[in-house]
């Protein structure tokens, strides 16, 4: 039963102001959490990310792959990506998070770290094909990581960590106020994979 203990307040919002970050830690349990892993690793089309960045291509280490429920154009660093329709797995747990935080959403962004060295630098995901204030919900499978959030203008910060197999749901204003990031780490050796589902705004899709 060690899943229930030190359960984490998912009503509890981390953030002092500004927004609401609500950490749900584990949802699932560490043989469901292996389950999901080793799929995604085997059923996603993981790509190297293209970013653009002072005017020049550059391919990062980290892989990333797009999935929704239409043909959704999303462009974010200056490349334009389209969704891939939802996978039996990304389905199961998009309604599993639907379920546990009252939201719905409509694609998913996944990130695949190799190990400590690859990280996100401090962003944020309001680019404009997002809903405004719109739910992210992001759920972590396989090496436990560092998260950090600061505020734009106070620079205080609020870190915590994203556990195998849990959930964070960023919500209200806290793309507008706060920047997020996933710092590298040389102590970690294994590989994450990250999936934050969002809400891509109807008028933004590609039809
Ligand atoms: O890997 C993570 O936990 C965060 C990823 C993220 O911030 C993003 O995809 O926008
Ligand atoms: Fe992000």
């Amino acid at each position: 039963m060690e899943l229930f203990e030190n359960r984490p307040d998912p009503e509890f919002n981390l953030l002092p102001q500004d927004g609401a970050v609500n950490y749900y830690g584990k949802i699932f349990s560490q043989e469901q959490a292996d389950y999901f892993y080793n799929k995604l690793l085997h059923t996603i089309e993981w790509k190297n990310d293209e970013a653009i960045i002072f005017g020049k291509k550059i391919v990062t280490k980290r892989k990333v792959a797009w999935y929704g429920e239409e043909n959704f154009e999303y462009t974010y660093s200056k490349t334009t990506k389209n969704a891939l329709p939802w996978t039996k797995e990304l389905l199961e747990l998009k309604n599993t998070i639907e379920e546990k935080t009252g939201e719905t959403f409509n694609s998913c962004l996944l990130n695949l770290y190799h190990d400590g060295n690859e990280g996100m630098a401090y962003h944020s995901d309001g680019e404009k094909d997002l809903k405004k204030n719109g739910a992210i919900a992001s759920l972590s499978f396989g090496a436990e990581r560092r998260f950090s959030f600061k505020h734009k203008t106070t620079k205080e910060k609020v870190e915590l960590l994203l556990e195998n197999g849990s959930l964070l749901m960023m919500a209200g204003t806290t793309q507008t106020f706060w920047l997020h990031r996933l710092p590298p780490t040389k102590k970690i050796f294994g590989p994450r994979i990250n999936l934050t589902f969002r809400t891509i705004e109807k008028e933004h899709k590609n039809k």
